[in-house]
């Protein structure tokens, strides 16, 4: 059995005693109404694209991958949005393949829309009372205010016994932010009920590093500085503002990409080896690396750029400032990179480069792990003898081991040989994964209260650096690979 069935194994089990568990202590506000113990997923924030986008595409592959899960939607907006649309909404989102599934059916046939101002205590103790079921989750697919504001409407009308709150990136946009909604959120419900969402840990090649990493004899020895001499992480996407300018403008690529994401799969690449799979394990050894994470010099080790006009796969791109909805006065970037230093025994020294962009000529989303070269290789070799490295794809699933073997041929040349193999996905979508790990309280896939101020503690200087000036704002044509000198190699 490979690494990540093993992992993909322990994952279900785990889920299915959880649920079990769940299921034997949950309460029922009514139970002649709901006989079967269920689950209510309140989205805030349904009439937005990320519902329509992500969250319940992430459903439809979790309800064709278990039809009996039983999960009812309540859509909540401050829109007026007719029941009709609603319904069509849910109905194409749930539609895989042009296929409504059994358990997508029963979903989409309890699901209902609520027009309501859920940062007002009143409408939303109407809204939750409304709700009868087991167990309630309230998904917060809002920008950060707002999410606050109704948890302090929450902490004022309370919330049913064993609810969960799933709330969305960014958590807070700000370090003092984050702080202050921790304990916000804690003062409604106990650390293990609240997942901060990071879709990235529901990629399963996020995930299969884990695998991969502490289950093979051949990696974990050459896992520290004595061996690695940099780690990249690249999130180059094709994709410009598709109409998120209203977010995307007052974040950047740093804080939207990197603060988060790719922060969080650099942690994954760094822990400590764990004890054991489960959350508080994981978790603790995140909050270590994190903890020992900082930019050292934010005026030498960072980057920052905006995509001018430009053309992408046959399409045209205007320049990000004349993008509809951009402030230009913002100065935001769309391509950010930052140089990492993980102060720790196994790390000290390794520079871990983390890098993402809109708008860039290909999609790149991939961790390198670069070796040193040997010590000595022996003389009367020809050719190269590049240093190994492994580079691990995480869209699409997969890694390519490229290492020096003797040249075709002649064998004292030499030559570098790739190995390619895939590593195992799975029926759900990143959304889909995290939501079965909420729906079934497994916190492994969440971001813990002080990871996410730790990401905010990392970046701050950079933001600071940035708003001073300190570093210039180069620029990059839309379809390029990112600025002249800025290539990478991988
Ligand atoms: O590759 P994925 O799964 O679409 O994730 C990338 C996206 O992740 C989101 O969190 C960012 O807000 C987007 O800007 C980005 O495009």
């Amino acid at each position: 059995m490979s690494p990540s069935q093993t992992a993909g194994r322990t994952r279900r089990e785990a889920r299915a005693s959880t649920a079990t568990n769940l299921r034997a202590g949950s309460e029922c506000k009514d139970r002649r109404m709901a006989p079967k113990p269920s689950t209510t997923l309140l989205i805030l924030g349904a009439s937005g694209d990320l519902t329509s986008r992500l969250l319940l595409p992430g459903i439809a592959t979790l309800l064709r991958a278990q039809p009996a899960r039983r999960v009812d939607i309540v859509g909540a907006d401050l829109r007026e949005l007719d029941e009709v649309e609603w319904q069509t909404r849910v109905r194409t989102a749930l539609q895989l393949d042009g296929v409504l599934g059994s358990g997508a059916k029963t979903a989409l046939g309890g699901t209902r829309y609520v027009a309501a101002d859920a940062t007002d205590p009143k409408a939303l103790q109407a809204l939750i009372d409304s709700i009868a079921c087991d167990r309630l989750v309230i998904y917060f697919a809002l920008p950060p205010h707002v999410t606050e504001l109704v948890c302090g409407a929450l902490e004022q009308i309370g919330v049913p016994e064993g609810t969960i709150l799933a709330i969305e990136k960014p958590f807070g946009d700000s370090l003092e932010a984050a702080q202050r909604l921790n304990a916000l959120v804690t003062r409604i419900v106990p650390e293990d009920r609240i997942f901060r969402i990071d879709h990235f840990l529901g990629l399963h090649t996020v995930l299969n590093l884990l695998g991969l990493r502490f289950t093979n004899r051949l990696l974990e020895p050459v896992w520290d500085r004595d061996s690695i001499s940099r780690v990249e992480i690249l999130y180059d996407e094709t994709v410009t503002l598709e109409g998120r300018a209203g977010y995307y403008d007052r974040n950047g690529a740093l804080r939207d990409m990197i603060q988060s994401h790719l922060l969080q799969i650099m942690a994954l690449i760094a822990i400590e080896p764990v004890a054991s799979v489960s959350a508080r394990d994981l978790r603790d050894a995140i909050g270590q690396v994190l903890r020992a994470s900082s930019i050292v010099d934010p005026v030498k080790h960072t980057r920052r750029a905006r995509y001018t006009s430009g053309s992408i796969e046959g399409r045209e791109v205007p320049d990000y400032v004349a993008e509809e909805g951009v402030d230009a006065k913002l100065g935001t970037e769309t391509l950010a990179e930052v140089q990492v230093e993980v102060a720790t025994a196994r790390w000290a020294g390794v520079p871990f480069i983390l890098r993402s962009g809109k708008s860039l000529a290909g999609i790149r989303k991939r961790a390198i792990i670069h070796w040193k070269p040997p010590a000595h290789v022996p003389e009367g070799f020809g050719g190269h003898d590049t240093p190994d490295r492994l580079v691990i794809d995480f869209k699409p699933d997969g890694f390519e081991l490229h290492i020096t073997t003797n040249g075709e041929g002649d064998p004292f040349t030499l030559e570098q040989t790739v190995l390619r193999g895939e590593l195992g996905g799975g029926a759900l979508l990143p959304y889909g994964e995290v939501l079965a790990s909420i729906l079934d309280s497994d916190p492994r896939l969440a971001v813990r209260g002080d990871a996410a101020e730790q990401c905010w503690r990392i970046v701050e200087p950079v933001l600071r650096t940035w708003q001073r000036d300190e570093v210039p704002m180069h620029e990059y044509r839309a379809g390029s690979k990112g600025p002249r000198g800025w290539r990478t190699n991988a």
